[in-house]
């Protein structure tokens, strides 16, 4: 199992994304969200430092539900019957991704809000 290159990594990383993406409807949402932000992002005429922190957000959303997924998925095979540890193990991957949204949810406000003030008025 452990004879692959650098080549065959990246492969299974994009096999990993082409999954998810098929298969978890929380991370469809969340590429959704991300291609509307990224569109509002143009016509908002953000800063570097703006999309700097748009980017952070957006990809940091990505990494933590794809990992979340995975964890979902280890813990269902580790434990397929109901066990107190593995409704914690997911509990606390599901609740890691909820504040992960929250932050971004504020500093996508706290960019956009004053930008659509600035345009509208
Ligand atoms: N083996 C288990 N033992 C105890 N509780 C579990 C177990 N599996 C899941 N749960 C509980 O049920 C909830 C839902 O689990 P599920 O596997 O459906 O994930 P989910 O949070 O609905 O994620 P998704 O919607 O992305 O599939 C978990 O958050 C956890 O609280």
């Amino acid at each position: 199992m452990k004879n692959s290159n650098f080549t065959s990594s990246f492969k299974f990383a994009f096999e990993g994304i082409i999954h998810a993406g098929m298969r978890e409807r929380n991370f469809q949402f969340h590429l959704f969200a991300a291609t509307v932000v990224i569109i509002s992002g143009v016509f908002s005429r953000l800063s570097t430092i703006e999309w700097i922190l748009l980017i952070l957000c957006i990809s940091g959303m990505l990494c933590l539900e794809l990992v979340n997924s995975a964890l979902e998925r280890v813990v269902d095979l580790a434990s397929p019957e109901i066990h107190v540890l593995a409704k914690q193990a997911k509990d606390m991957s599901a609740a890691a991704v909820l504040v992960f949204a929250c932050a971004s949810a504020i500093i996508g406000v706290l960019i956009f809000i004053p930008k659509w003030m600035e345009i509208f008025n």
